[in-house]
């Protein structure tokens, strides 16, 4: 089974666990894309959506789904997003899309956050996936030297701005043994928007797809 095959089955099995919630916070990445696929077949059961990004809130408004500012709903019952990293304590790295940001915030405001990705994600130790880190535009090299004091190779993502007008630098060579400390020491660096490591807010169930069918993690 290809890697895409393995995403579009984690997907699917997502649906059992969105029954009964009407309001959904959705991700963003191409298993997100093959979950908003799949929502088209019971958008009736969905009052609203939350999106993380232009690209997501795009390809759900064309299937007719509607999306609403996370302002006007306050706290979401449930967030479904994918990971470019999980570790066996649902820590996360992600933003290999540069919806970091975006994501972190819907991920802070939801009850419940279901990862759903490919075992190709599964690592012991995060950081051989370069962490992305967003910053405000003018404050990349000064970010990018403080980057490296932390001991990262922080290389910067040419002709990206996310949708927050933000840039990235994907830091190489860290080996993240401790996640909540980096997460808070590269999140503390002025001109740092968020990095893309979850672990302060991991997420509370892993829906992972494997050649034999798809793991809960729980
Ligand atoms: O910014 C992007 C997100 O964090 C994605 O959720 C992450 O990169 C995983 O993407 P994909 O489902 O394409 O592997």
């Amino acid at each position: 089974m290809t890697q895409d095959q393995l995403k579009r089955k984690v997907a699917e099995a997502s649906l059992e666990y969105i029954k009964g919630y009407s309001v959904l916070g959705i991700g963003t990445g191409s298993t997100v894309n093959h979950l908003i696929d799949c929502l088209a077949d019971i958008k009736h059961d969905i009052e609203a959506t939350v999106s993380s990004s232009v690209n997501s809130t795009e390809r759900l408004k064309k299937l007719g789904i509607p999306v609403l500012d996370l302002n006007e709903v306050g706290t979401l019952d449930i967030y479904l997003d994918g990971a470019d990293e999980i570790n066996p304590h649902k820590q996360l790295i992600k933003g290999g899309g540069a919806a970091l940001t975006r994501e972190k915030i819907i991920a802070a405001a939801s009850r419940k956050f279901i990862c759903i990705a490919d075992d190709s994600k599964c690592v012991d130790v995060l950081g051989k996936f370069p962490l992305p880190v967003e910053v405000i535009p003018m404050a990349r090299s000064y970010v990018a030297r403080e980057l490296v004091k932390l001991g990262g190779q922080p290389v910067y993502r040419e002709h990206c701005v996310t949708d927050n007008g933000g840039h990235i630098l994907d830091v190489h060579n860290l080996s993240i043994v401790d996640p909540i400390a980096l997460e808070k020491a590269i999140n503390n660096i002025v001109g740092v928007i968020t990095c893309g490591i979850f672990a302060m807010r991991p997420a509370d169930m892993v829906l992972l797809a494997t050649a034999d069918g798809v793991r809960k993690i729980d």
